[in-house]
């Protein structure tokens, strides 16, 4: 851009990085431009990085600091909703909505955000009620039967879901560095490693790797935990237990 328009763009484009939080299913509808949502919402932008005097936008929530909400966001809604979606696929369950009708997997999605949970009341020093209403909350997004949200959709990418300082990993690694016990966390690690949806193309990589390399070489270049760390044996045992436990299904 040269010039005059290079002046123009200084004054007027900001580039803030910002949180976005609302659940868009895959979704049909005569009139292209029609979307249904939930009514939740939220959005956070990093006040520091927006021009000086600018406009508000109704609904944002403008933050000096932006990390304890991202991470707030991807430790719980992201967190969560993958291990319904990993777990769920598993047991064979289409929707997330299916999922959590099911106590098991339910319980599942909640006690990997009560550790996740842990993690961010204690770096943060939040306040655990409100934190603990906060989980509720998302639980009943994920719950809402008017969307229905396909399993394979929130499971979509596994090999990004499950990078280093992504949903899964990021908050696992962070929780033991704080000397937390993790085993949902690592359990849903475990299903993501066995998410085989073979239209995902992600998922065929993730498996053929597997099947070439092993588990120990996935966890390690993939995922970025080397062997020597604890959390890479706890991912490994909990991957053999619920490969063996889901044999049977395949
Ligand atoms: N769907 C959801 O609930 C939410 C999605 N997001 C984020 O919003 C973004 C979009 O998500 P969705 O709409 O759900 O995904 P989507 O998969 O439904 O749509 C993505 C679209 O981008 C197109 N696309 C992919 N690569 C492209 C490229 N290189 N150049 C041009 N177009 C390309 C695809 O063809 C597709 O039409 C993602 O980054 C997602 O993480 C964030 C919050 C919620
Ligand atoms: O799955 P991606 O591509 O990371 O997209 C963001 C995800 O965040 C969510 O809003 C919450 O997990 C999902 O609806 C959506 O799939």
């Amino acid at each position: 851009m040269a010039g005059e328009w290079r002046e123009k763009a200084d004054y007027y484009i900001a580039f803030p990085d910002a949180a976005v939080d609302r659940i868009v299913p895959i979704q049909e509808h005569e009139d292209v431009l029609k979307v249904t949502v939930e009514p939740y919402f939220e959005w956070v932008i990093d006040r520091s990085a927006m021009i000086e005097g600018h406009r508000q936008i109704d609904g944002v929530k403008y933050v000096d600091a932006l990390e304890p909400y991202i991470e707030r966001k991807l430790f719980t809604v992201n967190t969560g909703h993958c291990t319904a979606a990993y777990h769920g696929y598993l047991e064979g369950c289409d929707t997330i909505q299916d999922v959590m009708k099911d106590s098991r997997l339910k319980a599942e999605v909640l006690n990997v955000l009560l550790e996740t949970g842990s993690l961010l009341t204690s770096k943060y020093h939040w306040d655990e009620k409100k934190h603990r209403k906060y989980i509720n909350k998302m639980l009943l997004r994920f719950t809402n039967s008017r969307l229905s949200d396909d399993v394979v959709r929130v499971g979509r990418s596994p090999l990004r879901k499950l990078s280093l300082n992504d949903r899964l990993v990021r908050p696992a690694l962070q929780a033991h560095r704080l000397g937390m016990n993790i085993p949902h966390l690592t359990s849903a690690i475990a299903a993501a490693l066995l998410f085989d949806y073979d239209k995902d193309e992600e998922a065929v990589f993730l498996q053929n790797a597997i099947r070439k390399t092993g588990i120990h070489e996935v966890i390690t270049d993939h995922m970025g935990i080397p062997h020597k760390h604890a959390i890479h044996q706890q991912i490994v045992d909990s991957y053999a237990a619920l490969k063996e436990s889901y044999a049977a299904l395949k």
